[in-house]
């Protein structure tokens, strides 16, 4: 009887369409229900045939008054969806291109197609369409200084998009404000001025090992940004395991850190569909790209608990030792198990390596194009050094002092400013009601993000933004300060703001520094000869090295630096 009556099932699907569209799957968070979802499509094909079969009618027929069901109720379900999203979403009024509005598909099309440089895509969205881009079905983009508290401030009631924590749980992915707080009080231990300061023969050490490799290429030309990768992440070994990757002495990548760059890659296109990142995951042996470095993680804290003894950790205390207290000292809502502590060591080397390597690569440059910079941070670094200590390092508190390096904290900065490791930012969630951002009323669950590469290149908070211009970060008490050049200070945001900022400032701007002390005191950096403009130290020909520079830079999520190729001149052979 109900094989015969196609039109009362194809009408009962129809109807059902739009009604559980409103009633059901708008308020599912899909995001991090694919599972559910999963199961209700199943169920949706499976069951119905199943149950008509049980009841008698034949297979055949009970197969097609399922498609049929299934066919009535997608398409109108698809245009529901359509409709409500283009016409009738709380977002509708905020502008954007039209197909990003109805699917995330729009966004992942144009990632893809911008070869790895997504965050120009979003550039140029807000030169087109304001300060406020509709991103996606639920994403704002707002390029607004005065929107980073609101999103990303200690008070915020934005959160993490909860979906990050379905893929990897580590410090960088949790959610929960109350469970992350209480994990990230160990990291500031472990990051803090006083410990960062413990970690420093290490990095001196490290830092002399790889000026000798400097060294050994006799001046001859290198692309450097394989011995910055190198560099950071052989700190990090050392400080995270106890043990570098060794790659400054085999001047060769580790294959763990190889997958590592094919992992983020992925993840660019990954973090726009959390969704199918999830289903993914429900197929068994999918490769993990990152299940290498975790389970070389897990072997490496293992090998360092049998090498060395609590007593020996507790008095030559490493980064690690830190993390690993999160185990006891954490409250017991939120054990943590060895597999969290292997997730949370992959963070720290990745998260510190893989975004101070490109600041080490774009300063290469600039001191390289600017030898007269180059000149007068070689001056300030050489007053930090005690005579003779080779070895060991510059006297940190003079390195650090602003008043003693001021040009050195000035190119950092002006670095970070046109070169921002996390070149979009991250992203965040409003709670369940709708907030207020930057003068606009946010609906509840949008994702929101402001794109750290656009805010820094913004004229309303820097002036000549397209131009390196280090004197800019100079105290105003300084005579070449150009503070004039400075309108928003609030634009400069390459750490985050807030309770989930960068946990590694304070320990990436010693690197950074350390690296340049080292190394300026050694060598010259100059461009080889063949890759010289005709008019070697013309304005225009510098700026057009500076704009190579910034156009090649890809987004793999951190920041994937232009190749930059220097020869490292000792200093005895000028
Ligand atoms: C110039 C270098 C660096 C830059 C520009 C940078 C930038 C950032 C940014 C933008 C975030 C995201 C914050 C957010 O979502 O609000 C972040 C997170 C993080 N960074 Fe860095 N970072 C740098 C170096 C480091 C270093 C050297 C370390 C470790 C030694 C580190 C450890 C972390 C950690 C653990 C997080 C996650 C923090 C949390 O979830 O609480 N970073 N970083």
């Amino acid at each position: 009887m109900l094989i015969s009556d196609f039109g009362a099932v194809a009408c009962i699907a129809t109807l059902l369409a739009p009604i559980s569209h409103i009633l059901l799957w708008m308020r599912l968070d899909l995001d991090s229900g694919s599972h559910q979802l999963l199961v209700l499509a199943n169920l949706a094909v499976l069951l119905p045939p199943i149950a008509l079969y049980i009841r008698g009618a034949a297979f055949f027929d009970a197969v097609l008054v399922t498609l049929t069901a299934d066919i009535c109720y997608a398409v109108p379900l698809l245009a529901s969806i359509f409709l409500y999203r283009a016409f009738f979403h709380p977002l509708r009024r905020y502008p954007g291109p039209f197909w990003a509005r109805i699917s995330v598909f729009w966004k992942v099309k144009h990632f893809q197609a911008s070869n790895f440089q997504a965050y120009r895509v979003i550039d140029e969205l807000h030169a087109k369409y304001g300060d406020v881009v509709r991103l996606g079905p639920r994403q704002l983009s707002i390029n607004d200084p005065s929107a980073y508290q609101a999103v990303y401030g200690a008070s915020s009631e934005c959160h993490r998009v909860h979906m990050l924590e379905y893929i990897r749980k580590n410090l960088q992915s949790l959610a929960d404000p109350a469970e992350h707080h209480a994990r990230r009080k160990v990291w500031d231990h472990g990051l803090n001025a006083k410990a960062c300061q413990s970690y420093l023969p290490r990095i001196n050490d490290i830092t002399n090992r790889l000026c000798a490799r400097f060294a050994g290429f006799n001046g001859r030309a290198i692309t450097v940004n394989d011995w910055c990768h190198f560099y950071t992440f052989d700190i990090m070994g050392d400080l995270g395991f106890g043990r570098s990757y060794g790659q400054i002495e085999s001047g060769s990548a580790h294959p763990a850190i190889l997958k590592v760059q094919n992992f983020l890659k992925a993840g660019v296109i990954a973090l726009q569909m959390l969704w199918a990142v999830n289903f993914l995951q429900l197929i068994p042996g999918l490769d993990d790209p990152m299940r290498d470095l975790k389970e070389w993680a897990e072997q490496l804290l293992k090998e360092r608990d049998e090498r060395t003894t609590e007593k020996e950790r507790e008095e030559n205390r490493d980064l690690m030792s830190y993390i690993e207290e999160s185990r006891r000292v954490v409250d017991s809502r939120w054990p943590m198990s060895d597999k969290d502590i292997a997730e949370d060591a992959v963070t720290l080397q990745v998260a510190g390596s893989d975004t101070s390597y490109s600041v080490l690569v774009n300063l290469c440059h600039y001191l390289a194009n600017y030898p007269e910079l180059q000149g007068r941070i070689r001056k300030e670094v050489l007053g930090t050094f005690e005579d003779g200590d080779e070895t060991t390092g510059p006297t940190w508190s003079r390195l650090a002092s602003t008043q003693q390096c001021p040009y050195l904290d000035a190119a950092i900065n002006e670095v970070l400013r046109r070169h921002a490791p996390v070149p979009m930012g991250t992203m965040r969630e409003t709670p369940d009601h709708p907030v207020e951002i930057a003068g606009h009323v946010v609906p509840a669950k949008t994702i929101v993000s402001c794109p750290i590469w656009t805010m820094q290149y913004d004229e309303r908070c820097f002036r000549e933004a397209d131009k390196f211009i280090p004197e800019r970060w100079l105290d105003k008490s300084h005579p070449e300060s150009r503070t004039d050049l400075m309108l928003d200070k609030r634009g400069f945001v390459p750490f985050s703001v807030g309770g989930m900022n960068c946990a590694g400032k304070y320990f990436a701007y010693m690197e950074i520094k350390v690296f340049a002390a080292k190394v300026l005191r050694r060598f010259e950096i100059v461009f080889p000869a063949t890759q010289l403009f005709e008019e070697k130290n013309g304005v225009q020909a510098k700026l057009a090295r500076d704009q190579k520079l910034v156009e090649g830079t890809k987004d793999y999520l951190t920041q994937w630096a232009s190749d930059v190729e220097v020869c490292f001149v000792p200093l005895e052979r000028r």
